[in-house]
Order: structure tokens, then sequence, then C-alpha cells
């Protein structure tokens, strides 16, 4: 049974304290060049318990479906007994040390998640402790073996939990040492084995790489179809033979229409993302795709996303099997985006966004990456313009244009990237510690998905959603996405200040040694001639030193500068005609 403890998924986390510049240079955690985060989470740190494998209620939306649930706690003879029986399903060379897990009292008990206690063989074993990965997040632990054994799914859980792992560890599995190693083609010019279809190509890509990665580990060839790059290389790969194929619907269908793939053999169709796919017109696209495959009983279907509207299920229907699972761990819970995010709303209109952004960043990036969202590609564009290391990804950009911002934004090479929902899904940068969506998007599921791209996997971050209050409306948001939104007004100077200030010191302590001789008398006359003590100058010197060298008042209601919000109070009451 597992041994973590359970928290209640309404009750937000509070949020770690906010990592300063000058702590994230010196925190361990982080690479020095790219501030990236090396050190991967365990499940332990994420805020919902594991769940074993394989329990069921038969409480599904139809007579054979059925919800994959948190068992009952077992006893300790129970225990024992489950114990035995998942070692006999454990590949041979498992009788290794365990990763232990520390209880809320501190006693360190066995990681019921730990790698091996899931059929994971020796290669991808390795693979994912290379990765740093040492037990299965909860949306991992409860499909694995349901997935390995054969069942259609439908998957949930909130950004960040690792669904990509939760379908990429069992087809892998299945595929090499599982119920589809007999059947599955091999050799040159093979047909592929899995489709997984994703809606935006840079989460193709993303995905592409993980079972290009722990795939390549095991022996097994994948390739990425997607728009605004050349079909040639795609069609090369495709001739030749690969094991599994990632792609947006629309060239995957191209390349179906063009006889370079063959579905017939295939043993997994993965819908990752579903809802945003369909939600993007692309029903029929992949209901063509997904009716290419010859015998439907003889392909597993998963169907993956933090968000699915009724609709969607009702989608889900016609796509898998009747008896498939599900494993919802968000389901009725009312808090439906991540509870490791502090979600934040600030009043703005839309002529003082550009001037206050910046000041948002300072506040409340901690030093760490910023996403910022607009409504559309001409507003990314411009605001990218604007602001200082800020390139924009959106649909208009070249695809070439668009692979080489996000590696840049990735490897750390310019801190802020303005998208349009293009990044909204699924995409997991390491280190984006702020999102800023600058005005509520139409649809909660943009919400959830937007600000889930921080506080991923066990981390913290921030999202701030900037609003006019005249003319939007947040409260549908928070209702349907059960965020309690804390308020606050625009950054004022000392909130500025106090944010900036240890990048200042720290910037100005690492300045070397060398060059103080060279600027000591200027110093010296500076401190005799100005006038000015010596902690005036130095203040002078640490705002200067972070581009900081103007006080802006802000309006509280609207954040336009140079208005002052006042407070009227009157002994008695003011009658007006209203
Ligand atoms: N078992 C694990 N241990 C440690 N890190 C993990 C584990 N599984 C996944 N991760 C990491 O967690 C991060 C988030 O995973 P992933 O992108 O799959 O989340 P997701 O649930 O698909 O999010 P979204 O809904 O936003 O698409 C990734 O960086 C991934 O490498």
């Amino acid at each position: 049974m597992p041994s973590l403890s359970l928290s209640d998924p309404d009750t937000p986390k509070p949020i770690a304290k906010k990592k300063t510049k000058t702590q994230s240079l010196t925190d361990p955690d982080l690479d020095g060049v790219s501030g990236k985060k090396t050190k991967k989470r365990k499940a332990s740190d994420l805020e919902q318990e594991a769940m074993p494998p394989a329990a069921y209620n038969n409480d599904g939306d139809d007579e054979t479906s059925s919800d994959l649930v948190q068992p009952e706690p077992a006893s300790r003879e129970d225990d024992n007994k489950n114990k035995k029986k998942k070692k006999k399903k454990v590949v041979k060379s498992e009788e290794k040390e365990q990763p232990l897990v520390t209880e809320a009292n501190g006693e360190k008990k066995e990681d019921p998640n730990a790698l091996s206690n899931f059929r994971i063989s020796e290669p991808l074993r390795q693979k994912l402790k290379e990765k740093g990965i040492e037990s299965l997040f909860p949306i991992q632990a409860m499909t694995f073996d349901t997935v390995l054994d054969g069942s259609d799914l439908v998957g949930r859980a909130r950004t960040g939990q690792g669904k990509t792992l939760a379908f990429v560890l069992p087809i892998l599995e299945s595929l090499i040492n599982g119920p589809t190693k007999a059947s599955r083609k091999t050799g040159f010019g093979r047909t592929p084995s899995v489709l997984v279809l994703l809606p935006t190509r840079e989460l193709a890509c993303q995905v592409h790489a993980d079972f290009d990665v722990y795939g390549g580990a095991m022996g097994l060839s994948s390739c990425c179809l997607y728009g605004g790059a050349p079909y040639q290389g795609q069609e090369i790969k495709l001739r030749r033979g690969v094991d599994i194929v990632i792609g947006t619907p629309g060239r995957v269908k191209d390349h179906i229409e063009k006889g370079n793939i063959d579905l017939s053999q295939l043993k997994f169709r993965v819908l990752d993302e579903a809802d945003e796919m369909l939600r993007m017109g692309f029903v029929e696209d992949v209901e063509m795709i997904l009716g290419k495959v010859e015998n439907v009983n003889k392909v597993q279907t998963l169907l993956f996303s933090a968000t699915l509207p009724d609709w969607v299920k009702q989608i889900a229907a016609r796509f898998l099997k009747p008896d498939k699972k599900t494993a919802d761990l968000v389901g009725n819970t009312k808090m439906k985006a991540s509870i490791n995010v502090r979600h934040i709303v600030l009043p703005c209109t839309s002529s003082a966004r550009a001037q206050l952004i910046p000041d948002i960043i300072r506040c409340y990036s901690s030093g760490g990456r910023t996403i910022v969202f607009t409504e559309t590609k001409e507003s990314a564009s411009q605001l990218a313009g604007i602001l200082t290391g800020a390139k924009a990804l959106h649909g208009d950009i070249q695809q070439s244009t668009r692979e080489v911002t996000l590696s840049g934004f990735r490897s750390g090479k310019f801190m802020t990237l303005v998208a349009t929902n293009v990044a909204a899904r699924g995409l997991d940068i390491n280190d984006v510690q702020l999102i800023i969506q600058c005005e509520p998007p139409r649809d909660v599921e943009a919400y959830i998905h937007r600000s889930g791209r921080t506080g991923r996997a066990g981390n913290t971050g921030v999202a701030v959603m900037l609003y006019d209050p005249k003319r939007s409306n947040i409260s549908r948001i928070e209702r349907e996405s059960g965020v309690k939104f804390e308020h606050v007004s625009a950054p004022q100077p000392d909130d500025i200040a106090k944010a900036v200030s240890g990048e200042a010191a720290e910037m100005i302590i690492q300045v070397s040694d060398s060059v103080v001789p060279a600027f000591k008398s200027a110093a010296e006359d500076l401190l005799n001639n100005s006038g000015l003590p010596v902690i005036e100058l130095l203040a002078k010197a640490l705002a200067k030193a972070v581009g900081y060298t103007e006080v802006k008042q802000r309006s509280l209601l609207t954040s336009m500068e140079n208005y002052v919000t006042l407070l009227l109070e009157t002994g008695k009451p003011i009658y007006t005609q209203s």
C-alpha cells in the first residue's frame, strides 16, 4: 500500500518562499549556465498519493467501462500478500535497494511507487534512473499495469503530473516484453506499432524526444511528423520502418493519403491533449486516421489530458472500447488547475500592460523563465518587440524559427517567451517560474493549461492573470477552474526594489576584485564631491545595476502609470441620483 500522506486536493499548498536570483545562483539544484533545474522531483513530492494499479469498481459511464479508484487501506497481512504478488511480476534483476520515502512523522518507508515495483525492464529502468527518475508519479503508478495488460484507458491528471510517461513506459514494455511483443512487426520497412497524435508541433517534438530517449534504450525507433517541416526526411524514415510514429493530425493524415504510412498493424493509438485536438477542429482528421486500423479489437487506444470536458468523454466513447478504464486524478474535486501554482489576478487596462509586465517579471519570476500569453498572434509579436530579452512564438512564425526560439528558451538564451495558445498545452520547460496571461482566456481549459506551464513535477510557480476591470469577467474562470484567485494590485516601487535588490547586490558582489583599483579614485571623488552619504550612493548604484532608475506611481485600480488611487472617506453618507 502507498505510504505517502494524502493531502486534500482542494487545499492549495503553501507556495515555497520565492527564490531570489541570489539564491538561484548558488542553488545546487541549478545548472550554473542555464539556471536549469537538474534535479528531478520524486513521486513523493507530488500532491497526490499513488494508487496501486488495477483497483477497479464498476461505476463507469457504461456497463463495462470502469474507473481506476483509490483502494481501501489494506491490512498488514494483505499488504504483505500484495507485495509478494507484485514481486512475481517484477523482472528478475530487480532485487535491488528500494528508494525510501519520508512520512509526515519522519519515519522512512519503502516507496510503493519505486520502479522495482513495476514490470519495468532493466534497460528502461537504467535510462529512467539516468534521467533522475527513481519512482513513478501517481498517474503513472495508477495506470501502468492497466495499459501493459491491454486495456483502453482515459487518463486525467493535473498539469505537470507526468501523463507523458504514463503512456510511454507501459507502451514500450508491452512492445518489448509484453503482450504485443509477439505480433509486432520488426525489420526493415516495418509498419508502425504505435501512433501518438498531439495538437501542436512543439508538443509532438517534445513527446517524440521522450520516445526517442526511452524507446531508444530498448532498441525501438520513432519518428515525428508535423507540418511546416519538409516531407522528404519524414518519408525516408517511414520507408525504412519505425516502431513509433508521433505527429500532428494534419501531417499524419497527409502521409496516410500519400501512402507513406500503413496503420494496419498498429498496436497502440494515443490521443494526447485529446480535448484540444478535437476543439481545434481535427475531429474529422482524427477519425480518418483512427479508422485506418484494420481490426479495432487488436489495437489499444489511450486518451490523456488534464482537462476532459463532457463532450470529449462522449467522443471517447466512439474511439475507445466499451470496457475501457478511466484513471481520473482530478475527478469532481473543485480545484482543476495546478495546486502547486499561486494563482494571482491583477487589474490592468490594455494600454498599461506593456509598462507593467516588466515589473511583474521583476517581482514574481524569481529569476527564472517567464511565459507571457496573449490572445492574438499580432499582440504576441508586438509585445515580444517591446519587452527586453523576449521572443515570440505563434502559428504565423516559420517552423524553423519556432524551433530555434523554443530551444533558445529551453536552454536559457533568453528568459521571456511571448506566445499564443500554441504554447499553452503540454510544453514542459525547466524553470518556468512565472506565467502571465495578458487577459482572461475565453475558456477555462485554456486557463488551466496555460497556468500549468509552471509548477510542474512537484515544483512551485506563479500565474498572474491581467484583467481589465471594466470589461473582463474573471468569476466564470474562478468558478469553473475552482481556483481561488489572490487579488493583488500593480507592483509599487517598494515591491520592485525589494524584489530586485538581492539581484543587484549579487551583481555588485560578483564584480571582479581586479577592477576595484581602477575605479577606486573615481569612487572617492564621487563620495567627496556628490555631497551624498555612502548609503545613498550605494542605493543608486544598486538601482542602476538592475536598470531600475525611475520610480513609477501606478493606479491600484487600472495599473496605469502616473495615476494615483485615492480612497475618500466621508463622515456622513453621500447621496447621488443613482
Ligand atoms: N516519475 C517521475 N519522476 C520524476 N519526474 C518525472 C516523473 N514523471 C515525469 N516527470 C517529469 O515531470 C514533468 C512533467 O511531466 P509531463 O510533461 O508528462 O506532465 P503532464 O502531466 O503531461 O503535463 P501537461 O498536462 O501540462 O501536459 C516532466 O519534466 C517529466 O520529465
